[in-house]
């Protein structure tokens, strides 16, 4: 579903990404793992159209990512660590406005039973953005991911403050996104989190993928000793 060949970028001289291959499934859940400046948001941010690469090429879905970004944009949904909405709008007002902007126009009820399904308990609905937490929030963003159809979720360390019911919250929402049929990569410090959630995990060191794995019959302590090993 989601492909990555050969994506180079450098700043200046230096190489932030050297050749990242990456393929994620339908389905799948793809954590990004690797320390500070291992290329992760730069690799996110190819995808989301916000850097240019120097090379390499991207398809969703068989269509250019990075050569046609109004139509990547509407098969991509991005979650960033702080999930960007209207502070003044309500749940409801936000999901409808970014709804209607991607070019749907749902009901006020399919727009409730969107929010619900995505576990914002109803009183929240029609309260104003600015007095959610962040889990709230991230129910939002995944809402209007659902909305749009997006075929890919991409999050940049999405459960970092998150309190450990928020993270298991968040899981079953990407969960339900990705049984849907939808791709996700996540970039993420969180290795407990990632290989709870993660079908499959990649491990970056100075802008290279220097190891990928599944993530049955690993526990976080065999991830962080691998991951520790690697970086
Ligand atoms: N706009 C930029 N200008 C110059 N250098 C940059 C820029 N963006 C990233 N870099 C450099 O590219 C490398 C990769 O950074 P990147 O942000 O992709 O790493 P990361 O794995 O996401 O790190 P973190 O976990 O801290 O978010 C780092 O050395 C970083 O300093």
């Amino acid at each position: 579903m989601l492909t990555v060949r050969k994506l180079y970028k450098s700043y200046g001289d230096h190489q932030a990404l050297k050749g990242i291959d990456l393929d994620i499934a339908s389905g799948e859940i793809y954590g990004l793992l690797g320390a500070n400046g291992a290329g992760k948001s730069t690799t996110i941010n190819i995808l989301l159209g916000f850097t240019r690469p120097d090379g390499g090429r991207a398809t969703l879905d068989g269509i250019d990512l990075l050569g046609d970004p109004r139509k990547a944009s509407a098969l991509v949904a991005y979650l960033p660590e702080v999930v960007q909405l209207y502070p003044l709008l309500t749940g409801l007002e936000n999901l409808a406005f970014f709804s209607e902007l991607a070019g749907f126009d749902y009901s006020k009820s399919k727009y409730r039973d969107l929010l619900s399904s995505c576990g914002l308990q109803e009183e929240a609905h029609n309260q104003r953005i600015g007095s959610y937490s962040k889990g709230m929030r991230q129910k939002v963003g995944i809402a209007i991911a659902m909305a749009k159809n997006a075929r890919l979720l991409v999050m940049d360390e999405p459960t970092s403050g998150l309190d450990p019911r928020a993270v298991e919250d968040f899981s079953t929402q990407v969960r339900a996104f990705a049984d849907q049929g939808g791709a996700v990569l996540m970039a993420t410090h969180d290795l407990f989190n990632a290989v709870g959630i993660g079908s499959r995990l990649g491990i970056m060191r100075r802008g290279e993928l220097v190891h990928t794995l599944g993530t049955s019959g690993i526990s976080a302590a065999d991830l962080q000793k691998l991951y520790l090993e690697t970086i």
